[in-house]
């Protein structure tokens, strides 16, 4: 029995869009889905209880992060990740490839493997597609994801061909080395760049390698909004129907509609939770930074078209007041805020597809928000 299992609910009539149902260990996910990411262990300064009630199903941790601290033995010591942290729903784990080129300081990458300095007290160290699938399997996460190296951008071609031979090679090593099939779904990272025949050359080989499911790697990296949205659409197009695809941080409001539209089945960005810390929210009418000075006797919640707990019981001026304060009480309520609002986001998106109106919910969202159409 594979420890997940993807079914295809219903297609949108005029888009590539998919309504789907995620079974997985740790409980069943409705897809399109937004993954609030909690890298450390921790969804920063959200209790799983507040979690779940703001309705989240699956979370995102980090291998490179929690192997640096405190240690993947210690969590396999406290009886898996989501013991250790409490949380009894679905962990998706990234592999710590990205990680290690956006946060390690030196580092080496050779066919083997990536040598690598902490950035927490610089100490060397050294990740291998079987290691990082031996760190997943101690930390017992759901879904886990293969060694890959994701380009940066701009990157020229030659540099890109040969960045993704090496995810592939890495993607046959690590599912060679991934034992725990029954529990924890191995997904493929498809790299390639903006290069249409790499990408397309890496999604057929990462398929023939069978996956239970199938990221989107390699954007979200600076690249233009038109450019990432054009590559997910022709990247889809190499992928199986029958199994869900993950963009990895994506994002924003607007990015997880168009990203819907063009076949994405989860998301996960640590958009919501960092602006939130920084005291900017999602409103229905656009984003607000609530710690500016105009709120100071507004007494309105965030937002008149949220129920959250933040909006049925807090005003702007109270929460302006907090972030002047540097309360940490700012911090939770304006996270509480942005998570449900992408939450919700995507329960509306999932019953725009059920009433095949996604293009008009599109429309309406956008109008309201205040972004231009595509
Ligand atoms: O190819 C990838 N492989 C494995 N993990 C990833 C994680 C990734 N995360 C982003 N983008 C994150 C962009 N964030 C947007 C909000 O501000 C912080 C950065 N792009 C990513 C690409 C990859």
């Amino acid at each position: 029995m594979a420890a997940i299992k993807y079914r295809l609910i219903k297609k949108d009539s005029r888009t590539n869009a998919r309504l789907g149902i995620l079974e997985t260990p740790h409980g069943v996910i409705e897809t399109p889905v937004f993954m609030p990411v909690g890298t450390q262990a921790t969804v920063k300064a959200m209790t799983p209880e507040e979690l779940k009630e703001i309705g989240a199903t699956i979370i995102l941790s980090n291998t490179y992060h929690l192997y640096l601290r405190p240690g993947h033995k210690i969590i396999e010591k406290a009886g898996g990740l989501h013991r250790f942290m409490n949380w009894d729903r679905a962990i998706l784990t990234d592999s710590g490839g990205f990680q290690i080129f956006s946060l390690s300081s030196l580092r080496k990458i050779k066919e083997e493997g990536v040598e690598f300095r902490s950035h927490i007290d610089g100490s060397k160290h050294f990740f291998t597609p079987e290691k990082v699938i031996e760190i997943q399997n101690a930390l017992g996460s759901d879904i886990i994801m293969s060694f890959d190296e994701c380009a940066p951008y701009p990157a020229d071609y030659e540099y890109v061909k040969n960045s993704m031979e090496l995810t592939i090679k890495w993607a046959e090593r690590g599912k060679k080395a991934h034992k725990n099939t029954e529990k924890q779904a191995l997904f493929g990272i498809v790299q390639g760049g903006i290069y249409e025949d790499l990408r397309k050359e890496c999604a057929q080989r990462l398929v023939e390698m069978d996956f239970p499911g199938y990221s989107i790697g390699g954007l979200s990296v600076g690249e233009p909004k038109n450019v990432m949205y054009d590559i997910v659409d022709l990247t889809t197009e190499y992928l199986p129907e029958n199994k869900p695809r993950y963009l990895m941080g994506v994002g924003s409001p607007d990015d997880l509609i168009e990203g819907v539209i063009r076949g994405v089945d989860m998301f996960d960005c640590v958009l919501p939770t960092r602006i939130a810390r920084n005291g900017t929210v999602f409103t229905s009418k656009g984003k607000l930074i609530v710690r500016d000075a105009p709120y100071a006797e507004d007494f309105s919640p965030l937002d008149e078209e949220c129920d959250c707990y933040t909006c049925k019981n807090y005003s702007r001026a109270y929460i302006r007041h907090l972030f002047k304060a540097n309360e940490i009480l700012a911090a939770r309520l304006a996270t509480i805020h942005n998570l449900y609002f992408l939450i919700k986001l995507m329960e509306r998106i999932r019953e725009a597809i059920r009433q095949d109106r996604l293009l008009e919910f599109k429309k309406q969202f956008f109008k309201k928000y205040g972004y231009k159409e595509e």
